[in-house]
């Protein structure tokens, strides 16, 4: 048995990023809503806890606690931002509501010398303190330390910083170190688990894979499952993570509500026939999934009635089965966290990934994704260790529903149409664009795609008049999915493409590049 890294999660947005850093220091971790009980804390087994962030404030009453026991089990402990708040309260230490509140970049002067910090800073200043590049995101801070605490950094708006009892193994930052932004953060949590809590590094995508396939066969026993397959880089990987646990139990949904890109229904049924010994079954819907979007306009709307129609269907084909119970689905940890939705009592919803948010109430099924905790890099690094080709672990995402969310306002099937073809050109072109190393802009990019935007604009073709329809381009750079950069295509390509759709495709005469970054803007525009 490897040791592991207990997380207790206070809702904030990056609690997952805690665990993926623990995991990236080789060591095992999981996150638990912080109100699990003392027994949990005392029976879990933990080399180390870490509390996270979250939205509240200590200073009010009713606002969430640590359960005792964590500072009582004689493992060590690091508190993060909220958790470092509660921590001081907990202990007889004291948090304030600050008049000014510290959000983003800040420089931390550390003090003292102690395990955490111990070698870590990223200048000296002339004065010879050694100083840290961190993020910061709060409002309350701590103006009295527990007894037994020391103080481990200072800013100039908030004093006490971080702080220690050593002794008691006890370590609190009031900065993110989990955010790539706090730059020693990487090397502060390693020093945590290993130096710290005593882990070594011993925990990796294979062992994932074999503990997964154990919690699966657990969970579902002798039930059948049904997956809904999207040809996507989540709902394969899950596909071939739940085949390996279970087989022929497994049977795989692929669903074309017509709003899929060009070719997509013929290209996804011959890569899985030809890859995967699994079951696949093809269902064609566009009829059921247009017909409920006619007339609808808002995004969050279309949202829901994509997310009920899919297990609407779902739903029917497991009734053809004998014993199927569970709904597995390729949802990963960024779903989870924006549509926020249930059992999440803290974060704030953006908007509703069809498969979390937009689940309906009725769900007769039970359901099964085991890729909820993981980011889209550990994913991919999960297919190839499962050994997926390339070309599958690689494909951009493409959202579930579809064209659904990238035609603006009500989805009609003359906009689908025009759509796929200037899409299909855009990914064309950006796949043939390869620079001197054999890198496409395709692969340079992390997501690429055109959208429908329901406006008429005016041009001349042939020294006659148009009046037609406006495409938007997107790519973006992102690491994660949580933030994005827009993409520097060059111009030369982007004017190709542009020639090419107002040439080949009748009905567009306009085409627009996205410049917006996440945030402020998302990556779909709905
Ligand atoms: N056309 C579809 N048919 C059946 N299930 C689907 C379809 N589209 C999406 N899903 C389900 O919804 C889940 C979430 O979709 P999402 O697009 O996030 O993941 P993906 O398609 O598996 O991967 P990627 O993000 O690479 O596109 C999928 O994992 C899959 O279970
Ligand atoms: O399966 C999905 N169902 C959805 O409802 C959904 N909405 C957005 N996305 C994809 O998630 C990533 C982040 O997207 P946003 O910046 O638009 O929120 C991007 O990769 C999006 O394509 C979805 N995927
Ligand atoms: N990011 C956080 O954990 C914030 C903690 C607390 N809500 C504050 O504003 O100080
Ligand atoms: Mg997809």
């Amino acid at each position: 048995m490897h040791s592991k890294i207990l997380i207790l999660d206070f809702g904030s947005q990056v609690t997952q990023l805690i665990a993926r850093r623990v995991r990236e220091a080789g060591v095992f971790s999981e996150v638990f809503p912080y109100d699990v009980s003392d027994d949990f804390i005392r029976s879990y087994g933990a080399a180390g806890i870490i509390l996270s962030g979250g939205p509240n404030s200590v200073t009010e009453g009713d606002t969430p606690r640590a359960p005792q026991a964590v500072f009582e089990a004689g493992v060590p402990v690091l508190g993060i931002c909220y958790g470092m708040q509660t921590m001081a309260e907990q202990l007889g230490g004291k948090v304030e509501m600050g008049k000014v509140r510290e959000f983003g970049y800040a420089e931390v002067r550390a003090r003292g010398h102690t395990a955490l910090l111990n070698g870590i800073s990223d200048f000296v200043t002339s004065e010879g303190h050694g100083m840290l590049k961190v993020w910061m995101s709060h409002g309350d801070k701590i103006i009295e330390m527990p007894p037994g605490f020391k103080l481990m950094a200072s800013t100039d708006n908030c004093p006490i910083a971080a702080m220690a009892n050593e002794e008691r193994k006890l370590y609190a930052v009031q900065f993110h170190p989990e955010v790539t932004h706090t730059f020693q953060g990487k090397a502060i949590l390693g020093r945590f688990v290993h130096e710290i809590c005593g882990c070594k590094s011993d925990w990796n995508m294979p062992d994932y894979i074999s503990e997964a396939v154990e919690a699966i066969r657990k969970q579902v026993g002798d039930d059948e499952v049904i997956l809904g397959l999207s040809g996507g880089v989540d709902s394969s990987v899950a596909a071939a993570l739940i085949h390996r646990a279970i087989g022929d139990k497994l049977t795989c949904v692929f669903v074309d509500h017509g709003l899929l890109r060009l070719n997509e229904g013929e290209m996804v049924m011959n890569m899985f026939a030809k890859n995967l010994g699994v079951k696949v079954i093809h269902v064609d819907a566009t009829e059921q999934f247009m017909g409920k979007l006619a007339g609808v306009t808002d995004p969050e709307a279309k949202r829901k009635i994509i997310g009920r129609e899919f297990v609407e269907v779902f739903q029917a084909e497991a009734g053809k089965l004998k014993n199927a119970k569970w709904l597995a689905q390729g949802t990963i940890y960024p779903d989870v966290i924006e549509s926020a939705g249930k059992g999440k009592k803290t974060a704030h919803t953006i908007k509703s990934h069809h498969n979390v948010g937009g689940l309906p109430e009725t769900l007769n099924l039970k359901l099964l994704e085991p890729l909820r905790e993981l980011f889209k890099d550990e994913v991919r690094e999960l297919g190839v260790a499962l050994g997926l080709p390339h070309d599958m672990v690689y494909r951009h995402p493409f959202p579930g529903p579809g064209l659904g969310v990238r035609i603006l306002g009500e989805v009609k099937m003359e906009y689908a149409d025009l759509l796929r073809r200037a899409d299909a050109i855009f990914i064309e072109e950006l796949r043939s664009a390869v620079d001197e190393e054999g890198r496409s802009w395709y692969d340079k990019t992390s997501q690429a795609f055109a959208v429908f935007l329901p406006v008429k604009s005016v041009g001349v073709m042939g020294d006659g008049r148009t009046y037609d329809y406006v495409v938007a381009l997107r790519a973006v750079q992102t690491q994660d999915f949580m933030t994005a950069h827009w993409a520097h295509l060059p111009h030369d390509l982007l004017g190709k493409v542009s020639n090419r759709i107002i040439n080949e495709v009748r009905g567009l005469n306009r085409v627009v590049y996205d410049i917006s970054g996440k945030p402020p803007a998302t990556i779909e525009w709905e």
